[in-house]
């Protein structure tokens, strides 16, 4: 199917971008490229800044163009059977689900989302009277669900530990690997363990990159790369004895945040799969316009959101004023919304290098709303708490003029409840701001508008639905919300100065993955070698201009153990590697300068620097 011709979109999806055109960031996958789109982002007021994330978040929904090279779209023929496909294998789990299982994995945003996915079929069968039969593997386990934990990520013998522990006793098991940037070493690892055992396991990787730009370095104490473990994956597609789901959905925003579209994308490319399987376990027929009536919705759901825009850059601009004023935003969520927002809070840390401190989500309910594996999370820790009670007992008394608090809700909500929080928090500060879905027919009381100036309240049509198809409507505020703090979120880091162009240039090195975006954020903006990079970068781990060859042979997982205890790795290597500097000078010149970005800014234009190594098309050619 091609889309243009016989579908007709929702949205207005941007023209086809540059970034697809042969040669464009040549050697790097999809989903490090820099967006065209968002280049100047850094120098983008509030509503540009909201237009532009928009038409990125749009780029999901854009078909596949035969005129430039031929990625396969959310809408391409391919897919559409692919998925069709899988969910034919999901359903034979739900119509037997006694020894059957479906198994979510990811690392960061994929994990928490295969919570949050499990957590809404879980539900939904439970509704039918059905066994439950979805599970979730999130990378370090449930305390990864609240707090970022990068490392784990790097462990492929960790990955399939935990699914030979979830998968104990079943004799069918669909098991669906989520890497967005088909990169994370621990999803490589199970990937592997389900091939080498399938008489019971039916592997799925889902990711936005093609298996040709799949990461393809040694994964340190293991023998195969990702790639490999994805081409093999591959050429067992056709018999359908392992799945790859990988349509393209062009480069994030911000390069290589795949919390933002590759979130976005798993979230409805596996809504739209599960949903279809679940129509087919009540005897209705799997057909691509089933299947395009449910993407439609998503895309509706981005015209609806963004048609907020003027509101959603206002509270962009009050989170990042309290950021930048070391104040925090709190985002205080319902039901799943909660989960939303504390899967937005907690990425801010690994992305910006933001203090854990800096925005937090609370949901009503705490661990019981969240259904997670293991409950109550101990020991307790404050980084841990993340109910509104302890939003009450331990915020609210050190919330401040400088914070903003944001609510995230529905009508279905117990709003009496809302309007008391709001009536607390409102004592402390009046930067309070509000996301509320409503069904068509409801309204926002006048009460709870009176102590919310400019809420963003967001009528979704009634649909007239059958059972399964009621669940779109809570997957579309989801994903809704999700876009909005997203955006909020990435914009307020913008503003804050911890982006350059599009790069964000003060990230935590975490993992491998990290370490290796760094060494291709420092070619990109400073236009020197591979190898130069690689060692100013160590330069800025370890704080020595000289490096021993003990540091220089060493593996990188020791390297990112020792950028783990430094702050400003990143903006000191870059600043080091433009003045031509010690990272002594370089750390110097950052601390004194008022933001990250505006310390690269003036070393750009150092006079006598040559301007060449700015071009973004050089990107990672010269390793
Ligand atoms: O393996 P994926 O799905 O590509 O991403 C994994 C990850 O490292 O990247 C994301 C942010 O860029 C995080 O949410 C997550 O921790």
């Amino acid at each position: 199917m091609r889309g243009s011709r016989r579908y007709k979109h929702v949205i207005d999806t941007p023209d086809p971008g540059k970034w697809e055109l042969a040669g464009y960031e040549e050697s790097l996958p999809i989903s490090e490229k820099s967006n065209p789109i968002t280049r100047e982002l850094d120098k983008a007021d509030p509503n540009t800044l909201v237009q532009l994330l928009r038409d990125c978040d749009a780029e999901i929904f854009q078909e596949e163009d035969e005129t430039i090279i031929n990625y396969q779209r959310l809408y391409s023929e391919s897919i559409l059977k692919t998925v069709a496909d899988i969910a034919k294998k999901v359903q034979q789990i739900i119509e037997s689900p006694e020894d059957g299982l479906i198994v979510l994995s990811g690392c960061g945003t994929s994990g928490r989302l295969a919570l949050l996915l499990a957590n809404s079929f879980n539900r939904l069968m439970r509704g039918l009277h059905q066994s439950p039969c979805y599970s979730y593997i999130i990378a370090g386990g449930d305390r990864s669900i609240v707090t970022a934990q990068e490392a784990p990520e790097d462990n492929p013998a960790q990955g399939q530990e935990e699914l030979q522990r979830v998968c104990e006793g079943k004799k069918k098991v669909v098991f669906i690997g989520i890497s967005c940037s088909l990169s994370a070493p621990f999803i490589a690892g199970q990937l592997d363990y389900c091939m080498k055992n399938l008489d019971v396991f039916l592997p799925v990787l889902v990711g936005f990159n093609p298996v040709s730009m799949s990461r393809n370095d040694r994964i340190e104490g293991w023998d195969s790369t990702f790639r490999q473990v994805a081409e093999q994956m591959q050429n067992l597609h056709d018999a359908q004895r392992a799945f790859v789901l990988n349509p393209a959905v062009g480069p994030e925003g911000l390069c290589g945040s795949s919390r933002m579209k590759g979130g976005s994308a798993t979230k409805i490319l596996l809504e739209t799969l599960f949903l279809v399987a679940h129509k087919a376990s009540s005897k209705v027929e799997v057909t691509e316009k089933c299947l395009l009536e449910i993407l439609r919705t998503y895309e509706r759901a981005h015209k609806v959101t963004y048609s907020h825009s003027k509101k959603i850059a206002a509270l962009l601009k009050q989170s990042a004023t309290s950021l930048q004023k070391k104040g925090h935003l709190y985002i205080l969520g319902w039901g799943t919304l909660g989960l939303v927002g504390i899967m937005d809070a907690v990425e801010c840390v690994p992305s910006y290098n933001a203090d854990w401190r800096d925005v937090r989500g609370f949901i009503n309910g705490g661990y019981h709303t969240l259904e997670n594996q293991e409950g109550e999370l101990t020991p307790p820790g404050a980084e841990f708490a993340v109910s509104h009670e302890d939003f009450m007992k331990s915020i609210l008394p050190t919330v401040s003029v400088m914070d903003t608090i944001v609510f995230l809700f529905t009508l279905d909500d117990e709003v009496e409840e809302v309007e008391k929080l709001v009536e607390l928090v409102k004592e402390k500060t009046s930067n309070i701001h509000a996301v509320c879905h409503a069904t068509a027919g409801q309204y926002l009381p006048n009460s709870t508008k009176k102590m919310i100036p400019s809420p963003i309240v967001i009528t979704w049509p009634i649909l007239f639905l059958e059972y399964e198809g009621a669940f779109i409507q809570t997957f579309q505020r989801e994903l809704s919300s999700k876009w909005i703090l997203d955006t909020v979120t990435s914009g307020a880091h913008v503003l804050k100065g911890k982006i350059y162009r599009n790069f964000i240039v003060d990230f935590t090195i975490c993992n491998s993955k990290h370490f290796q975006r760094a060494v291709s954020v420092l070619q990109r903006l400073t236009g020197h070698p591979h190898a130069r990079c690689t060692e100013t970068l160590l330069q800025s781990i370890y704080g020595e201009q000289t490096l021993s060859e003990q540091i220089r042979n060493t593996e990188t997982s020791q390297h990112i153990r020792a950028a783990m205890s430094r702050d400003k790795v990143l903006p000191v290597a870059i600043v080091s590697l433009l003045r031509n500097c010690s990272v002594a000078e370089a750390r110097t010149r950052l601390e004194s300068s008022e933001s990250i970005r505006a310390a690269i800014e003036s070393s750009l234009n150092v006079p006598g620097r040559k301007r060449v190594a700015e071009s973004s098309e050089m990107a990672g050619r010269s390793r």
